[in-house]
């Protein structure tokens, strides 16, 4: 398949489709040499990964648990063994997280935001390449400061996606997507 063909078809798969292996060690260097090539004004990087997998996707799924509490100190139960669930469907969960300079003098903190979703999404597509399964998920635990903060997010960058990664189940559905075109006019200057 050529590269116009692999972007064509990419596609998401559901994270309760995403099954052991996860990328090796050796894999994920790659992936993050796929993002470190991204587009980046200014060259500031300003993303950065944390892999959360095996064991430690208990804890975050506890944390999201603790952190759905303080949104909603209501919650019932079924919907707290879902928040918990969120953290363990995939074995591999990449947190993307954007570290914005407010102050910098030339590249606004916009360009900053989408040169490190640009970069997520490299990662993503590396690991699509190598044959795993990838999708971008966020929801209200993936803006939530405390989340962020026992991730060690500092005050300043951006928790913008956890990446769930894995081998592709082979239940998952095949189906390529219906796509919407895009919108593309031609500007003549008239
Ligand atoms: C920034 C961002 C955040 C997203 N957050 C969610 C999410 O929280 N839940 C969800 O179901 N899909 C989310 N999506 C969409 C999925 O990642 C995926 O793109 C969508 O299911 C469509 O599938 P496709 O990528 O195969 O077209 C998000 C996508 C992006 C780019």
């Amino acid at each position: 398949m050529n590269l116009i063909e692999f972007l064509i078809q990419r596609q998401s798969t559901p994270a309760k489709y995403l099954i052991e292996p996860a990328p090796s060690h050796e894999e994920l260097k790659q992936l993050m040499a796929a993002a470190e090539s991204a587009p980046d004004h200014g060259a500031l990087k300003p993303w950065r990964f944390l892999v959360i997998s095996g064991s430690a996707r208990y804890a975050l799924g506890e944390l999201f648990v603790q952190a759905l509490l303080q949104r909603a100190p209501h919650t019932e139960p079924d919907l707290l063994e879902r928040e918990r669930e969120r953290a363990l469907r995939a074995p591999m969960l990449v947190a993307a997280i954007a570290r914005l300079d407010h102050a910098h003098q030339k590249v606004p903190a916009t360009e900053q935001f989408i040169a490190a979703a640009i970069a997520t999404h490299q990662l993503m597509l590396a690991a699509n390449h190598l044959g795993y399964g990838t999708i971008w998920l966020t929801g209200s635990r993936v803006y939530d400061r405390q989340v962020m903060s026992r991730l060690g997010l500092a005050p300043e960058e951006e928790l913008i996606g956890l990446i769930n990664i894995g081998t592709v189940a082979p239940t998952a559905p095949s189906k390529q997507p219906q796509r919407r075109k895009s919108d593309v006019t031609y500007w003549t200057g008239e």
